[in-house]
């Protein structure tokens, strides 16, 4: 088998390019990063430090890499059995032209072997959004026979990688935690689903997608924006803080009442779940910053995402949502001027005032209760009086 795997990032080589390497794929990796390919190429593997109470350094062997915005992208969809990707949401747009152009190649070379794609983001059913971005740009001669041929397979992955320093200066050393978590929507694929040690097929992904999504990603979020809001720079200090650690856990089981009235899922595992994720932000050996978590603040408050969703779903179960709403007014109290989405954040609450700015970007009915909670909290935050 042999797959292309779009971004040699942290999840790109940390996890899914690891983990199908491991499983004795042939992977291929597509990256910008013009270094991190060159030296993919000149050395053929990487090593893994895998970090928790027994830590180990495990080196994945047998990989390469090309240049994603190089045609050679549009000759290795023609040929490959899976592609997948570790880009982040706002990539794949700027993908989704070359997938589409190795699609037509693989049609125009007559390849009708099964071929499926992956998207492992962190995103709600993101590979069929990834399908969107590449059928609007495939013309519609095209579409009958990608539909026929080629696999749209939606994923729920889970590994906790932050951007680590190695000690050797070495690009492509990346550290994980020991645990991971990668479930695919078995419905989903052409072909018999290919059986990889790590990949979890299902018949129920949604569950798991906004289980995780909505759990882990919830609580990490709000952990890393109250942990700015305190001047707290890395998630372990953060969630090891009291007040942010009551208002963290009380967010996670806030959705995760929405999760189990939605889900049917069973109480005593689900607060098993968020006590587990408390202890894997809490990892001494991992340096992740509050900022890395934090990142593109106007996607984590979009309507869809694992801020704004769970409340709305405190609505349709009429359910308690008090820590959800400091989170959320955390995040709306973000400022960095690293950060892209932050600087928009910042000057349309300037522009539009905090009521009118929230209800914009979440979609929410500005006459809603809701709007004046969090926009009292965020006032407070704004003065240092929360
Ligand atoms: N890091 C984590 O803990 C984690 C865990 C689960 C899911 N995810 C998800 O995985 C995705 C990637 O996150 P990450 O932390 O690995 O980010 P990252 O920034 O470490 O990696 C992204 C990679 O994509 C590359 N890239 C950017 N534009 C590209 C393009 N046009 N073509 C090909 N490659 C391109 C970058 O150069 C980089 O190597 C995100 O959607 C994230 O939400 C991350
Ligand atoms: O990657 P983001 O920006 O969607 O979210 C930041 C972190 O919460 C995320 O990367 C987690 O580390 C990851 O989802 C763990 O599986």
């Amino acid at each position: 088998m042999q797959v292309l795997h779009f971004g040699a990032g942290n999840i790109g080589r940390g996890f899914i390019g690891k983990l199908l390497a491991d499983a004795g794929i042939k992977v291929t990796f597509a990256d910008v990063n013009q270094a991190i390919v060159d030296e993919l190429n000149a050395r053929h593997q990487y090593p893994v430090n895998v970090v928790g109470e027994c830590a180990t350094t495990e080196v994945v062997i047998g990989v390469d890499a090309i240049n994603s915005q190089s045609d050679d992208v549009i000759d290795k969809i023609a040929k490959v059995d899976l592609v997948t990707t570790a880009v982040g949401p706002q990539i794949l747009p700027r993908i989704a032209s070359a997938v589409a152009k190795g699609l037509i190649a693989r049609f125009e070379s007559n390849n009708t072997l099964p071929l499926n794609i992956i998207a492992c983001e962190n995103m709600v059913r993101g590979t069929s959004q990834f399908k969107e971005h590449i059928f609007a740009v495939l013309p519609a001669q095209y579409h009958d026979w990608v539909n026929q041929y080629v696999g749209f397979v939606d994923s729920a992955v889970d590994r906790i990688v932050p951007p680590a320093t190695s000690k050797t200066g070495d690009i492509l050393e990346v550290t994980v935690e020991t645990f991971s978590e990668w479930i695919v929507d078995e419905t989903q694929f052409k072909g018999s689903v290919p059986i990889i040690s790590g990949m979890e097929p299902t018949d129920n992904l949604m569950a798991f997608v906004e289980r995780k999504l909505f759990t882990l990603n919830t609580g990490h979020a709000i952990t890393a924006y109250l942990g700015h809001y305190y001047g707290l720079t890395t998630i372990r200090d953060a969630i090891l803080d009291e007040r942010i650690r009551l208002i963290a856990r009380g967010a996670m089981e806030e959705s995760g009442q929405v999760l189990i009235n939605r889900y049917n899922f069973d109480e005593v595992k689900h607060i098993a779940y968020i006590e587990k994720i408390l202890t894997r932000f809490e990892n001494p050996y991992l340096h992740d910053d509050t900022a890395r978590v934090g990142r593109q603040p106007l996607r984590k408050l979009s309507p869809s995402d694992r801020l704004v969703k769970p409340l709305l779903g405190t609505f349709e179960y009429q359910l308690c949502s008090n820590n959800l709403q400091i989170g959320i007014a955390a995040a709306l109290n973000y400022r960095n001027h690293d950060d892209e989405q932050a600087i928009e954040l910042a000057d349309i609450i300037a522009k539009q005032g905090i009521d009118k700015a929230f209800s914009q970007i979440s979609t929410i009915e500005i006459n809603n209760p809701v709007i004046a909670k969090v926009a009292k909290i965020y006032d407070l935050m704004q003065k240092k009086d929360f």
